[in-house]
C-alpha cells in the first residue's frame, strides 16, 4: 500500500496533562508518555516537523489553590512547573525511541533545559528536532491551551492538534451530556458563539485571528495522530 503523504507540514500537537496520569489518580504513567511519544515518532517519520506543549493538570493546576483561598498568581506558578516537568518526561519518552527531542521553556532554568525564544524554536524545527514547550506561556492566569495557540501562531504551525480526553467537539460535554452530538467540522466562531467549552476562549480566538485550523481528537487512540495527519482518523476539524 503506497504511503499516503501527510496534509501537513508543521503542526502544534497540545497534550492533554490529566492523559498522562493514565489510570492513576496523579502523575505520570510511563507508558502513557512512551505512547504519545511513538504518535509523535510516527508523525516525524512521516516528514512532518512537530512542536508539542504538554499541560499539566496531571500535576497541579493553578486554580486548586485559589479556590482553596490560596494565592492564584503562585498556584499558577505551581502548574506552569508541572508543565515543565512533563515535558522532561515526554522528552525522556522520545529521546528513547530515538526521535531527537529539545525542551524550551518560557521560564529560565539553564540547568535543566534551553529558554524559549522565536528563534531559536524555528531553529530546533528546521533541523528536524521535535520542540517540546514546556512552562505554558510564562504568566499567570493563562492555560495551556493558550500557549499552544500561542507557540502555534509563533512557529508557523499549518494546524493545532488538541489531543484530549474525547474524540471532537461535541453540541455539549459530552462527559456530561449523553445526548450531545459530534461535529466533524464547525467555525472558530461557533465554537465561540455555542461556548463550547473544548478549550479556553482565549486559544480559539488566537487560532482564529492567525487563521490556524484546529484539530480536536483523542489522545488515547494509539495512531490516531498519524491517521488524521494522513487525511483520515477520527475528529473534528475547527476551521473558518
Ligand atoms: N462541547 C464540548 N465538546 C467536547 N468536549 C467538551 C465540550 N465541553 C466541555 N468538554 C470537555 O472538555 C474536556 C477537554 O478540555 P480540558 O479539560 O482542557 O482537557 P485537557 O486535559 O485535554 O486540556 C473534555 O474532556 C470534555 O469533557
Ligand atoms: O501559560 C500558562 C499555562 C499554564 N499555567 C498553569 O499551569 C496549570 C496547568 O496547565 P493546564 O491546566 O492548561 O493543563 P491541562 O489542562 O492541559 O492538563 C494551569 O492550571 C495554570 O495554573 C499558567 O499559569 N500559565
Amino acid at each position: 500500500m503506497p504511503v499516503q503523504s501527510p496534509i501537513y507540514r508543521r503542526v502544534l500537537l497540545k497534550a492533554s496533562g490529566e492523559a498522562l496520569m493514565g489510570s492513576q489518580g496523579f502523575g505520570i504513567d510511563v507508558s502513557v508518555a512512551d505512547r504519545i511519544a511513538a504518535d509523535i515518532a510516527e508523525a516525524r517519520s512521516m516528514g512532518v516537523e512537530v512542536g508539542v506543549v504538554i499541560g499539566g493538570g496531571n500535576i497541579f493546576r493553578g486554580v486548586a489553590v485559589a479556590s482553596a483561598g490560596g494565592d492564584r498568581v503562585t498556584g499558577d506558578h505551581m502548574g506552569m512547573l508541572a508543565t515543565i516537568i512533563n515535558s522532561l518526561a515526554l522528552r525522556t519518552s522520545l529521546t528513547k525511541l530515538g526521535v531527537d527531542a529539545v525542551v524550551l521553556s518560557a521560564i529560565a532554568m539553564p540547568e535543566i533545559c534551553e529558554s524559549f525564544s522565536q528563534l531559536k524554536a524555528q531553529s530546533h524545527m528546521d533541523a528536524g528536532k521535535v520542540v517540546i514547550f514546556a512552562g505554558g506561556t510564562g504568566n499567570p492566569f493563562f492555560t495551556t491551551d493558550s500557549a499552544a495557540a500561542l507557540r502555534a501562531a509563533e512557529i508557523g504551525a499549518d494546524a493545532l492538534f488538541k489531543g484530549t480526553q474525547v474524540d471532537g467537539v461535541y453540541s455539549a460535554d459530552p462527559k456530561k451530556d449523553p445526548k450531545a452530538t459530534r461535529y466533524e467540522r464547525i467555525t472558530h466562531a461557533e465554537v465561540l458563539q455555542h461556548d463550547l467549552a473544548i478549550m479556553d476562549t482565549a486559544a480559539i480566538a488566537l487560532a482564529r485571528e492567525n487563521n490556524i485550523p484546529i484539530i480536536v481528537y483523542s489522545i488515547h487512540e494509539q495512531g490516531g495522530f498519524g491517521e488524521i495527519l494522513r487525511g483520515a482518523g477520527r475528529c473534528t476539524v475547527v476551521s473558518d
